[in-house]
C-alpha cells in the first residue's frame, strides 16, 4: 500500500471554466509540499477537491492507498485530513482556547458531549486536552490570547487560530490555505517552526503560499499551477527558479529578488 496523500489526474470544471486539468500532487508523511500559482490558477479548488467540498469530474485522491475521491467532507476528515480555509471558519464568539480545542473534539467527539452532560471522567479528559493544546498555543504565540474572543483578533491571528486548531486535530495530513497571509514576520517565523515541528512528528503538510521566501525555507517539494495545469514540480528551489514559473507568477520575481537581497 502506497503511503501518503495523492491526487492524480484531477479535473474540475465549473460550467465552461476548467479550474483543474489533470493535476497531480503528492504529499508524503513527514514532508511539507508547497502549492504556488497566481490568483485563479486552481489552488483552492484543488484543496476543495481533496477535502470533498468539490467533486472532480476525473481523477483520484488516495490517503495511504485508500480511495477517498468524491467522499463528502465529514468522511474525508475521518481518513485523517484536516484543512484551513482562505477565509477562516472559526466561531468569532469562541475563545482562542476553545476554538483550538474544537480540533481535538473532532477526533474525540464523545468527550465534548460528555463534558456538556457532566459525565464522570469528562472533566479529566478536558484537562488532558487543555494540556495538549497549551504547547501549540505557546509555540504559535497565541498563549497570551487564550481567553480572548476570536472575533476581537486581527484576520492574520484568526487564520493562525485556525491553523492551531488544524494542527491540534491529530490529522495525518494537513492542508493550509495561505496561512501566513496578514501575519508579521515574527508570527510567520513561529508559524513556520510549528509547521516544521508537526511535519517532524510524521504529519504530511500541503501548503498554499504566496510568500516565496517561506516556500523555499519550509517546503520539501513544490508544485506550481497555471490556469488549472501543473506548470512545474520539484524542489522549491528548482520551481521558483523555473523560467515558466517566473513568467507566469510575476510576484515571485519580486519576492525572490527580495529574499536574495536579504540573504
Ligand atoms: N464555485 C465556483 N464556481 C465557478 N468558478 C469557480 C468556482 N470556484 C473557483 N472557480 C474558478 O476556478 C478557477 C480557479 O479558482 P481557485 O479559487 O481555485 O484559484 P486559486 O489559485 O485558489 O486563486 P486565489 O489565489 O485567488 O485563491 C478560477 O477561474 C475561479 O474563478
Amino acid at each position: 500500500m502506497s503511503r501518503g496523500l495523492t491526487a492524480t489526474g484531477i479535473e474540475v470544471a465549473f460550467g465552461g471554466v476548467h479550474a483543474l486539468r489533470g493535476v497531480d500532487v503528492a504529499v508524503e508523511p513527514g514532508k511539507v509540499a508547497g502549492l504556488i500559482g497566481r490568483n485563479g490558477s486552481g489552488k483552492t479548488t484543488l484543496f476543495n477537491c481533496i477535502t470533498g467540498f468539490v467533486r472532480p469530474t476525473a481523477g483520484r485522491t488516495t490517503v495511504d492507498g485508500v480511495d477517498v475521491t468524491s467522499l463528502p467532507p465529514d468522511r474525508v476528515v475521518k481518513h485523517g485530513i484536516a484543512r484551513t480555509f482562505q477565509t477562516p471558519r472559526v466561531d468569532p464568539r469562541a475563545t482562542v482556547l476553545s476554538a483550538v480545542l474544537c480540533g481535538f473534539y473532532s477526533r474525540v467527539g464523545a468527550s465534548f458531549v460528555g463534558s456538556l452532560l457532566g459525565v464522570p471522567g469528562a472533566w479529566r479528559e478536558e484537562q488532558r486536552l487543555h494540556r495538549r493544546a497549551e504547547p501549540i498555543l505557546e509555540r504559535l504565540g497565541l498563549a497570551e490570547l487564550r481567553g480572548r474572543e476570536v472575533g476581537q483578533l486581527s484576520m492574520g491571528l484568526i487564520r493562525l487560530v485556525e491553523v492551531a486548531r488544524c494542527l491540534a486535530s491529530g490529522a495525518r495530513f494537513v492542508l493550509l490555505d495561505e496561512p501566513a497571509a496578514g501575519l508579521t514576520a515574527a508570527e510567520q517565523e513561529r508559524l513556520a517552526e510549528q509547521v516544521r515541528a508537526v511535519a517532524a512528528s510524521g504529519v504530511g503538510v500541503l501548503i498554499v503560499e504566496h510568500n516565496i521566501g517561506l516556500v523555499r525555507s519550509l517546503c520539501d517539494t513544490a508544485t506550481a499551477l497555471e490556469t488549472g495545469r501543473v506548470l512545474c514540480a520539484g524542489t522549491p528551489e528548482a520551481v521558483v527558479r523555473d523560467e515558466r514559473v517566473m513568467r507566469s507568477y510575476l510576484g515571485a520575481i519580486g519576492d525572490l529578488a527580495a529574499t536574495e537581497a536579504a540573504a
